[in-house]
């Protein structure tokens, strides 16, 4: 037994470093050693422990049993200081005589309490993953790479895939659309966004979560309270978008570019370089400002510019700001709602700018919109939004806007009459288009292909222009520009009857002026005499038209009426 004791206590260090609590008592049962950590557990003072009965130290100790009987306990399971523990006592032999016995306790309790958490987590876990499996809507999750780590059973379905087609991907391969590995990697939350999925519409909310404190990754949910009632509401949302776009097509056929660049029939340099420029700026979104004299073309233009831009499918709008009546602009430009005005549609009016959504307005004659019109264009071409007469409800709208003027703007804004912050707003591209009297090649080209276009109506009756009539059209001043020469070429080819060729006396008298035989008269009287003729020859060309001829000769209906009287032409 000496042995035995001699060596514990020689080697008591080793007896401290044992995790566990130890009790050696001697055959009478006195305390012979006890380690700190038994102390610990039975909370008495090491001096109330050597060396005293083992009851005394520990009143419900069994050890003096286990030295009786010679028999070994193991792992039983005992409280003291209600503390859980497990114990296991042996009685202790030496030289084959027993000398003493051992008990051995491991304090379990914090294992317990590390169980109960296991516990608790493995049941969250199972309510997690029965979450996963019952939600209606599509629940994601992934980590910081954006790898895929857990998905609803719903979202599966949705998508046609299984487990193993999901688990651990990267979020991009599975999701088109998905923006669930940028919230895992910036961390800003993304609530009730509209994404497609494969065809279909939801709503769809990202948010990133963390783990100790520090982000881990995003939760992503995209709501389908149940996958037929968002099969029904897709269905609903693909037939509204397809009757939509059927109404944008149908109004985008009704109202379309009727001209290309191919038909802006030139050999000008100046006019080919603005034709170059008109269809570069054509794909960007830029204001376009267009003058130029009237019938020089920059209707043409607006058409080609639209055509050839990426709106060519949708709506070409075009106001003539001039042929509408102040008082119905507004409602005309901005629509009206039900019951805005007396006399307005009960139903209400779509404006010309809603009208031309995702496509191009053409504001013709923008320098004769009234003032306070132009503060309300302004405001569309600021603000990008529209608001109808009688609503305070402003609707977003994308819409190109050329606008074409034969005044001088910039004058007209020093003069007051034009607001300079629209003008500078309108004018970011600007097109000028020559007279065709600065640009003389293009007469014959020109006159050439309005035969052409007339001969293709008719079956080709006219072969060209004599030499004669292309000396007077080459002359001539055309202050009506290419409108007019269009006009003079249509009413010679009307007039025509057995020639080939375009004759001087196919032409208006007014283009003749070398026809006119010099009679050795006045100045004054040969003037007479040539204004007369031109008088007669407008009154035929427009069959007695009173108001047309002197539209057409630049004059007062009265100045008509006078000079007819003088030259008794009545
Ligand atoms: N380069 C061209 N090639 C072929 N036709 C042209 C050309 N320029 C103008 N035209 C024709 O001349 C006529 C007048 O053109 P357009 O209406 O575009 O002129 P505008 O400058 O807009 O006139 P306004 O200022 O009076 O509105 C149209 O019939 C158009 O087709």
């Amino acid at each position: 037994m000496n042995n035995f004791f001699s060596c514990v206590l020689e080697n008591q260090n080793v007896f401290e470093e044992i995790t566990n609590a130890i009790i050696l008592v001697d055959h009478e049962g006195r305390v012979k050693n006890i380690n700190e950590r038994a102390i610990q557990l039975l909370n008495i003072p090491i001096e109330q422990a050597i060396d005293k009965p083992i009851l005394e130290v520990y009143a419900e100790s069994k050890l003096m049993d286990t030295f009786k009987t010679l028999t070994v306990d193991h792992d039983v399971s005992i409280v003291i200081n209600g503390r859980h523990c497990i114990t296991s006592r042996i009685p202790v032999f030496e030289g084959g005589k027993p000398v003493g016995a051992i008990a051995i306790f491991d304090d379990v309790t914090k294992y317990e309490a590390l169980n109960e958490k296991l516990k608790a987590d493995q049941s969250e876990m199972v309510i997690l993953k029965s979450i996963l499996e019952l939600a209606y809507d599509g629940i994601l999750v992934v980590d910081l790479n954006g790898n895929i780590t857990m998905i609803s059973n719903a979202y599966k379905r949705f998508l046609g895939l299984e487990d193993d087609e999901v688990i651990g991907k990267h979020v991009t391969q599975v999701i088109p659309n998905t923006r669930m590995h940028i919230v895992a990697k910036t961390g800003v939350p993304e609530i009730n966004d509209f994404q497609e999925i494969r065809g279909d519409y939801m709503v769809a909310t990202r948010i990133p979560y963390y783990v100790d404190g520090k982000q881990a990754g995003a939760i992503g949910k995209v709501i389908f309270r149940n996958v037929s009632e968002l099969h029904n509401i897709n269905k609903k949302y693909t037939k509204i978008e397809q009757e939509l776009r059927n109404l944008r097509s149908e109004i985008s056929s009704i109202h379309k570019a009727k001209y290309t660049f191919e038909q802006i029939i030139t050999s000008n340099d100046q006019m080919n370089k603005l034709k170059h420029q008109a269809k570069k700026i054509a794909y960007t979104k830029s204001n376009v400002l267009i003058q130029g004299e009237s019938g020089t073309g920059k209707e043409l233009f607006a058409h080609a510019i639209h055509q050839e831009s990426n709106r060519h499918d949708m709506p070409f709008i075009s106001v003539n700001c001039a042929a509408i009546p102040e008082q119905l602009l507004e409602s005309e430009l901005f629509g009206y709602e039900k019951g805005a005005f007396t006399g307005a549609d009960k139903n209400g009016r779509i404006g010309k700018f809603e009208l031309a959504d995702l496509g191009t307005i053409f504001l013709d004659e923008i320098g004769d919109m009234p003032l306070q019109m132009q503060a309300k264009i302004l405001r569309v071409l600021q603000e990008g939004e529209v608001e109808r007469v009688g609503s305070n409800r402003p609707k977003q709208i994308d819409v190109r806007v050329i606008a074409a003027t034969n005044r001088n703007l910039l004058e007209m804004v020093e003069a007051k009459q034009f607001r300079e912050d629209l003008y500078y707003r309108l004018n970011v591209i600007n097109l000028k288009i020559p007279p065709l009297r600065d640009r003389k090649e293009d007469v014959m080209l020109l006159s050439k292909h309005f035969i052409d276009q007339l001969n293709q109506q008719d079956h080709g009756k006219v072969r060209g222009i004599s030499e004669k009539a292309q000396f007077l059209l080459s002359h001539y001043q055309w202050q009506g520009n290419i409108r007019e020469l269009r006009n003079i070429i249509e009413r010679a080819y009307n007039i025509m009857e057995g020639d080939d060729f375009i004759q001087p006396y196919h032409l208006p008298a007014f283009m003749k002026t070398t026809e006119l035989d010099y009679t050795g008269e006045p100045l004054k009287h040969m003037m007479e005499i040539y204004e007369k003729k031109l008088l007669l020859e407008r009154l035929i060309y427009f069959k007695g038209n009173k108001t047309k001829t002197a539209g057409d000769l630049g004059i007062s209906r009265m100045a008509l009426h006078t000079k007819l009287e003088k030259y008794d032409l009545r």
